[in-house]
Formats: C-alpha cells, sequence, structure tokens
C-alpha cells in the first residue's frame, strides 16, 4: 500500500473533565476523500484544529508527509502543503477576489505582507491566482470586492486561496453548510475532482454530500472513532446507526 499522506496516533485532548479526543488513530490516503462524521458536539472541529496546528493535543502525534509535525505551528504545517479550508474570516473581505487568491499565492511562497501594487505586479504570483480562480469558475469575478460575494463564492475562494498553495492535502470543516441545494451539488462536483491532486479530510454533515465522495467514512462518538469503513460498511453497520445514522431513519 501506498504510505499515507497524513496519520495520527492516538490522539487525546480534554477540556477540564471533558475528553474531546480520546485515542484517536486515523490516516488519509493518498486520492481519497476521507470524511469524518458524528453527532453535534463528537469531536470533530476539535480534532481539524489539532491536525491543522492550532490546537496542541494533550497526548499522540500527527504525521504528515513521513515527519513528525506535532511541535509545528499551522503556518509552518500550511508552508508544507496542509491546507485548511473554509475559515471564512481568513479572506479579507474589502479586497477584491483576486487580491485575495494573489494573497494566498504569496503566502505559498512564504513571501511577507507587502504593498498590493507589487504584489499585483509580480506576473507568477498574479498568473498564480488567476488559475486558480479560473479553476474553481470565479474568473468573472476577480475584481469584486470579496464582501460583496454570495456565501457559496465565498466558500469556492477559500477553495481557490488553497489551491494556491498547491496542497498535498485538504482539510475541510463543513464546506457545504449553508450552501443550499444548487451549491452543495456543484461543490460536491468540483471536490469529486479535487481527490486527485489532494487527498482530503473532509468533516460535513451533509450525508448525501458525504456519501456521494467519500472513499472511507470514519465516525466519531463521544470523542473516539467507533468505526471506518466505505459508505457500504458504514451505512450497514449496526453501532454507527444506533448511535449516529439512526437518528436520520426515525
Ligand atoms: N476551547 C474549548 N474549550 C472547552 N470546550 C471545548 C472547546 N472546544 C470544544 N469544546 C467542547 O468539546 C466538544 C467537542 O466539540 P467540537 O466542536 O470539536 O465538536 P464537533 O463534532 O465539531 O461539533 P459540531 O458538529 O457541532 O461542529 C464539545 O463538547 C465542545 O463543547
Amino acid at each position: 500500500m501506498t504510505d499515507p499522506v497524513l496519520v495520527t496516533h492516538d490522539i487525546c485532548k480534554s477540556f477540564g473533565a471533558l475528553q474531546a479526543s480520546r485515542d484517536i488513530s486515523l490516516d488519509l490516503r493518498p486520492g481519497e476523500i476521507h470524511a469524518l462524521i458524528g453527532p453535534n458536539g463528537a469531536g470533530k472541529s476539535t480534532l481539524i484544529k489539532q491536525i491543522a496546528g492550532g490546537l496542541r493535543p494533550d497526548r499522540g502525534t500527527v504525521q504528515f508527509l513521513g515527519r513528525d509535525v506535532t511541535a509545528l505551528d499551522t503556518a509552518a504545517r500550511a508552508r508544507m502543503g496542509l491546507a485548511r479550508t473554509f475559515q471564512i474570516s481568513a479572506l479579507a473581505m474589502e479586497y477584491t477576489v483576486l487580491q485575495n487568491a494573489v494573497l494566498g499565492a504569496l503566502g505559498a511562497r512564504g513571501g511577507v505582507f507587502r504593498f498590493f501594487g507589487n504584489v499585483l505586479k509580480d506576473n507568477d504570483l498574479r498568473s498564480a491566482a488567476e488559475a486558480a480562480l479560473d479553476r474553481v469558475g470565479l474568473s468573472d469575478q476577480a475584481g469584486t470586492v470579496t464582501g460583496e460575494l454570495s456565501h457559496g463564492q465565498r466558500r469556492l475562494l477559500e477553495v481557490a486561496v488553497a489551491l494556491t498553495l498547491r496542497p498535498k492535502a485538504f482539510l475541510m470543516d463543513e464546506p457545504m453548510a449553508g450552501l443550499g441545494a444548487d451549491g452543495s451539488k456543484r461543490l460536491t462536483g468540483f471536490l469529486d475532482g479535487l481527490r486527485d491532486e489532494a487527498p482530503i479530510l473532509l468533516v460535513e454533515h451533509d450525508m448525501d454530500a458525504v456519501f456521494a465522495l467519500a472513499d472511507r467514512i470514519s465516525v466519531l462518538v463521544y470523542g473516539q472513532i467507533i468505526a471506518t469503513g466505505t459508505a457500504a460498511e458504514i451505512r450497514e453497520n449496526p453501532e454507527v446507526r444506533k448511535a449516529y445514522l439512526g437518528e436520520e431513519d426515525q
């Protein structure tokens, strides 16, 4: 088997008496979408934060591209190619769509902030940004102020910014939230093609999207992974149905 891109070993995290992550071990393999599902408060976001670098586990390790990155911060992991998307607040709302994408490309190069006039004249940065906008279908909005985009378009811009990092793996926390049926369908189609470029660890409540996209699904309940398997295996797992999916059948 090809080596996984991302591995967590026995991650534990408590907030006071609450154990939000209990011995979580999972991996993300080349070319796959691995979905992480579970009821509200199960600890999905807490796990993603520990993988991205924003939150330090109490115990356990995170390996990315064969390297132990547990002690590295978010920026260092991002420079290695670990892209986390859908932190909407990361977009500068008063800047144009192109400016946001150029900023992403500048960050990918490890550059420090310079005046936009100079940055926008940098052909490499500009073409990386334009190519990313083109891929998500936002080229026509390049000159639009980001704050004027629809919710769905902002999500696509987040993906474009992540693409400028030339990521080796994506962490996505509820990308479909608030998109509506059409928007989710469009984003589902886009993510489907994205897995060949870089595998995706996907936290998502939209079960249609999860079952349409995921090569593997892990189910988290009370901070613990109770099952990992294909969509068919997870659908039929009695423990999963009882703990989670069963809620939807009622
Ligand atoms: N910084 C924090 N301090 C204290 N408790 C926290 C903190 N962050 C998360 N928690 C708690 O940890 C548990 C897991 O939260 P988390 O947000 O990871 O769950 P989730 O599965 O992502 O939920 P949702 O599906 O609702 O987004 C919850 O009980 C939450 O209240």
